[in-house]
């Protein structure tokens, strides 16, 4: 077991800076998720982690030995990538014990391995097949249970569900998150995911424009995000943002007006499940333009003001497109943030 040390670690591509000093810790045994759109530098993070690419800066210490200039294979970690291939000459059982093999570990351990890994990962039954005749769910688990298979003290994986299905991958995903706990295995991954990423990880690192935003556990940074990016980047429907205008204390919005964290214009954060429909009169009142049944609530897209916004209500409600409803929010739930720096207000 190890913990991972990513301190101050920078990358530039030529004149482009992909990464600017990062740093990050990963406790023994912790999964972390590392969240962020595409370009914000998550990859070239884990691939510097995993030797594969060379820092420009800063250090990366595993299990307290700084890596720097030990190659991948030295590293103590094990690798599972998007299109990290199975062997396709190779049954299922010679590909998870490859790495056992590689090792030269005694005959009776890799089969050990290999059973337990194929059982974890539910896939005993395939261990005779070739991986031509295997779905990609299926080759996905081979690849999972060969990195696991090794016993690796730090796991790094890269989208390792993003070619699957929507039901595989939610089947995936809730078989992993139990195999690493067992395994208690130190798991760094990379993911644009965000269910994905507030699935599985302990703590989510949200990346963007090669800094990390924030760092903190799923509910936490969903419930308080640091800045407007967090906000918009984590829920689904993302998070509603509405510009307002406060003084003495209070803004204003239409006829409605909440406690603001300080006067001047401010952006507040709503999220749609945060906000009760309610008469016109008694809420943000909110022009309803699209009302989608999703079966578990109402999902409806229109606007305040000239600002879009999208709300849920009950399955239930009767709200027709064209109506103007009033949207009641918990004031215990609600995010605001500087409209110019995009950081979180706190409430004076
Ligand atoms: N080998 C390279 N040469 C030049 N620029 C690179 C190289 N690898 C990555 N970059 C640049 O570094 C930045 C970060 O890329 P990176 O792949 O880490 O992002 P990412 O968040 O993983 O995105 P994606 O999800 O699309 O893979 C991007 O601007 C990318 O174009």
């Amino acid at each position: 077991m190890a913990d991972i040390l990513i301190d101050r670690v920078a990358k530039s591509f030529g004149a482009a800076r992909a990464l600017a000093e990062v740093s990050l810790q990963v406790a023994d045994g912790e999964f972390v998720a590392l969240l962020g759109p595409s370009g914000c530098g998550k990859t070239t993070l884990l691939r510097i982690v995993a030797g594969l690419e060379t820092a420009s800066g800063g250090r990366v210490v595993i299990g307290g030995r700084d890596v720097g200039a030990l190659p991948p294979r030295a590293r103590g970690i094990a690798m599972v990538f998007q299109n990290y291939a199975v062997f396709p000459h190779m049954t299922v059982a010679d590909n998870i014990g490859f790495g056992l093999r590689m090792q030269k570990r005694p005959v009776e351990e890799v089969a050990r391995q290999v059973g337990r890994a194929a059982e974890m990962l539910r896939i005993s039954h395939l261990l005779d097949r070739w991986p031509a005749r295997l779905s990609g769910g299926q080759r996905q688990r081979v690849a999972v249970a060969r990195a696991l298979a090794v016993q690796p003290a730090v796991l790094l994986m890269d989208e390792p569900l993003s070619n699957l299905d929507a039901l595989l991958r939610l089947e995936m995903r809730a078989d992993l998150k139990a195999v690493l706990r067992e395994a208690g295995t130190t798991t760094l991954y990379v993911t644009h995911d965000q269910t994905e990423a507030m699935g599985l990880a302990d703590r989510i690192a949200v990346m963007h424009g090669g800094v990390i935003e924030q760092i903190g556990a799923p509910g936490a940074i969903y419930a308080r995000p640091a800045t407007r990016f967090v906000g918009g980047f984590l829920g689904s429907p993302p998070m509603n943002f509405l510009l307002c205008s406060a003084s003495g204390g209070r803004a204003a919005i239409g006829d409605f007006a909440l406690a603001a964290p300080q006067d001047g214009a401010v952006m507040l954060g709503l999220r749609a499940e945060d906000a009760v429909p309610v008469g016109a009169a008694e809420g943000i009142p909110f022009d309803v333009r699209v009302v989608e049944p999703m079966g578990a609530h109402l999902l409806l897209t229109g606007a305040v003001g000239d600002q879009p916004l999208r709300a849920i209500a009950p399955p239930d409600a009767a709200i027709a497109p064209g109506a103007r409803i009033g949207l009641r929010p918990d004031p215990a739930r609600l995010s605001w943030f500087d409209p110019e720096t995009g950081r979180r207000l706190e409430a004076a």
